[in-house]
């Protein structure tokens, strides 16, 4: 199906062409976009004429952008929202956690990613990278849903070759099920936890097997100052060195998402950068697990391609990367106390092109031929009066909430706050008795 969507205020995130279309129109043919331009002189109607094309969108009082990419997320933990706050990393997983996932079943993971993609779809995220356990049910969601999901199956060996093989086989089976699959919507990673969780020959092989694959890796990495002193401790040298010793880094075969990085050095954010890692930057959780605040400003200095993501429901409490997105920008300008860090269209950036680089590289921008991923943004509401930037607007004063039209891939999954793709009640219904069933279970083992 062809769409047009015209009189819209366009922010392409394209750093080769036009960056704004004040009134612009977009067209999509199949899933990819076919032309983008100036609307100014009524071209929309005459395309649309001339086409034939029956699916026309009036985006007057909205802004047409790329669609956001959370490049951290743990989707079937959305039925753990609000399970165990205020707490540290390490006492909120091995006290609290772990315990309730250790009762998880495959219906669990469905419809807690199933209401996931129902909350990425009304905040404008199309597209996602995660780390979990029964991933088949995660990518069924996703399948459903309509967005993109690139998918890793969260490998936790604990120094146990046996555990290792098992794990590496799950995630392996996860990769030979579903890359590419839903249209090539649905991609695959490794998802070896984190380097105080798994050895360091472990990850390795993770990575031997990605590079097989022909997928990348998916991890985090130095999120607290606790597993900086365990990593010292034991190995005399930090984790990025540590897994550098295994030339773990290096992406001139798969890519490498690093999430979290709040306690990286000088030294470490020069490798990243030579190396081409993506880091992914959750500061809504790093503050809430009050983990530190990572150098942001200084890795994009130093050229490092940096994405936002949200982290789990459980340490968030919500998946929504405009939260995130304002998030970052001030954390960024108090912990360095500069109110220049981080500027607003930095931040866009982070959340659009720099995240979808990672999963697929025909999206993040909008531009002509690449993929219809996108969202309009209403601005015909009090919090959007008046806007003098655009950036400014989307990380300062947007919510989530404002996010009106998805089009994923060129289908439309939300179009007028309406979601085409589920019942939306019925999701809520199902999710809400997995989680209380499952958080029963969890308490009747204490
Ligand atoms: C894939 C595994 O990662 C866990 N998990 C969720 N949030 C975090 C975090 N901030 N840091 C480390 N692990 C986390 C999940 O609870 C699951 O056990
Ligand atoms: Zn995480």
């Amino acid at each position: 199906m062809s769409i047009l969507i015209k009189n819209a205020y366009i922010a392409t995130m394209d750093k080769d062409g036009t960056s704004e279309i004040p009134n612009g129109f977009l067209l999509i043919e199949d899933n990819l976009i076919s032309q983008i331009g100036d609307n100014s002189n009524g071209a929309a109607d005459k395309i649309a004429a001339d086409k034939g094309i029956g699916k026309v969108i009036d985006a007057e009082g909205a802004i047409l952008m790329p669609g956001l990419s959370n490049t951290h997320t743990h989707l079937g933990m959305t039925l753990l929202r609000g399970y165990a706050d205020d707490m540290a990393l390490k006492d909120w997983l091995e006290k609290q956690i772990w315990p309730a996932e250790a009762n998880l079943t495959a219906e669990d993971v469905y419809w807690g990613s199933l209401l996931g993609c129902l909350e990425m779809i009304r905040s404008g995220t199309t597209a996602f990278c995660d780390m979990y356990f029964f991933m088949d049910e995660t990518a069924k969601a996703v399948e459903k849903a309509g967005i993109r999901g690139c998918l890793s199956y969260g490998m936790i060996e604990f120094g146990d070759a046996e555990k290792g093989t098992k794990e590496l086989a799950v995630n392996e089976k996860l990769v030979s099920d579903w890359q590419g699959k839903a249209n090539g919507r649905i991609t695959t990673m490794f998802g070896p936890h984190a380097p105080n969780t798994c050895s360091q020959a472990f990850i390795a092989r993770a990575k031997e097997a990605a590079e097989k694959a022909g997928v990348g890796v998916h991890i985090h990495v130095l999120e607290t100052e606790a597993e900086l002193n365990y990593m010292k401790e034991n190995f005399d040298m930090c984790s990025v060195h540590h897994l550098d010793a295994v030339d773990f880094w290096n992406t001139s075969k798969v890519p490498v998402l690093a999430a979290h990085c709040v306690w990286m050095s000088d030294g470490d954010i020069k490798l990243f950068a030579e190396k081409g890692v993506t880091v992914s930057h959750n500061p809504i959780s790093n503050m809430k697990l009050a983990s530190g605040i990572a150098p942001i400003q200084k890795m994009l200095d130093a050229g490092v391609i940096v994405a936002l993501g949200t982290d789990g429901c459980a340490s968030n409490n919500n998946l929504s990367l405009f939260e995130e997105m304002k998030t970052a920008a001030l954390l960024q300008k108090v912990g360095t106390m500069d109110p220049t860090a981080l500027p607003a269209k930095a931040v866009v950036e982070m959340a659009t092109v720099s995240g979808a680089q990672v999963i697929d590289k025909q999206t993040g921008v909008l531009k002509t031929g690449g993929k219809a991923d996108m969202i309009l943004v209403d601005v015909n509401k009090a919090n959007a009066a008046p806007i003098f930037d655009v950036y400014s607007h989307l990380v300062y004063a947007a919510a989530g909430s404002d996010v009106k039209t998805m089009i994923v891939d060129g289908k439309i999954l939300m179009e007028d706050y309406n979601v085409l793709v589920m019942d939306e009640e019925e999701v809520m219904k199902k999710a809400k008795e997995c989680a209380y069933s499952l958080a029963e279970r969890a308490k009747q083992k204490e």
